[in-house]
């Protein structure tokens, strides 16, 4: 059994105020069904760590880089996000992929040092609305896991969450046959490379555009084990309500 995980992704948000967030979502949600993530900016992740304390909710980074130290300005390694508290990173967000140029074999560098350091990892991977329309969703995503996506001992510390570019922040939302298609898809895939049982274990999220209003439905699609959620995962009102679907969905 896949333990389903709602997880929340703060991206460029969030400064000390906003911890109450935090505190808000332990109190609504003392012994939750599935798992919780919420993954702050790096600079709030320590004292958001300290602010779930005790509770169920888990925190994580939104990035690492694949060296444990050294000479990379500005960059933060797995290992030091293990020290500010989280249990948990994203990596290759389709917005690290555009802004940043970070490429597969990038993704795959950081997932193996995230990895090693003891982190569960979220490799992300969508199409482009382009891509979609040329009909090569399921040929991009097939590259995206072959190349992001490191090889696995377990599948337990693995998470996938499909993100279609064209859904983040827009509103838009692949209809459930679409969402179905691809992650029956990427199960099969993991299956096919890591065999039956770990291919089994990894958890597939769907992101873009998740709300209260658009939870339940989402997660009655087979293969989906939850959610990576931006915008509505910022105030506790909006997060609840899609924590609450997921739990009964399980
Ligand atoms: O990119 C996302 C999560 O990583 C999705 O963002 P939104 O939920 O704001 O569309």
């Amino acid at each position: 059994m896949r333990l389903k995980l709602a997880a929340g992704n703060w991206k460029m948000n969030g400064t000390g105020g906003d911890l109450h967030v935090l505190t808000e979502l332990a109190q609504r949600h003392t012994h939750p069904a599935c798992e919780l993530l919420i993954c702050p900016p790096a600079t709030l992740l320590h004292r958001a760590a300290q602010a779930v304390e005790g509770a169920e909710i888990a925190v994580g980074g939104q990035d690492c880089h694949p060296q444990g130290n050294g000479a990379y300005t500005g960059d933060i390694s797995a290992q030091m996000l293990i020290d500010a508290g989280a249990s948990a990173v994203i990596l290759g967000h389709s917005e690290r992929r555009q802004y940043h140029a970070e490429a597969d074999e990038t993704v795959c560098a950081k997932a193996l040092a995230a990895q090693a350091a003891g982190l569960t990892v979220i490799v992300c991977v969508g199409e482009s609305l382009a891509q979609r329309e040329a009909a090569e969703t399921l040929q991009v995503i097939a590259g995206q896991i072959a190349g992001s996506v490191p090889d696995l001992a377990s599948g337990n510390a693995l998470v996938i969450a499909y993100e279609p570019i064209w859904a983040i922040g827009t509103g838009l939302v692949p209809d459930t046959g679409q969402i179905a298609e691809v992650h029956d898809f990427m199960r099969t895939r993991l299956q096919d490379r890591f065999g039956a049982e770990i291919g089994g274990q990894i958890r597939l999220l769907y992101g873009g555009s998740v709300k209260a209003t658009n939870a339940e439905e989402i997660f009655a699609v087979p293969n989906v084990d939850g959610a990576l959620v931006g915008g509505a995962s910022l105030t506790a009102a909006d997060f609840s309500p899609i924590v609450r679907a997921l739990e009964s969905s399980t």
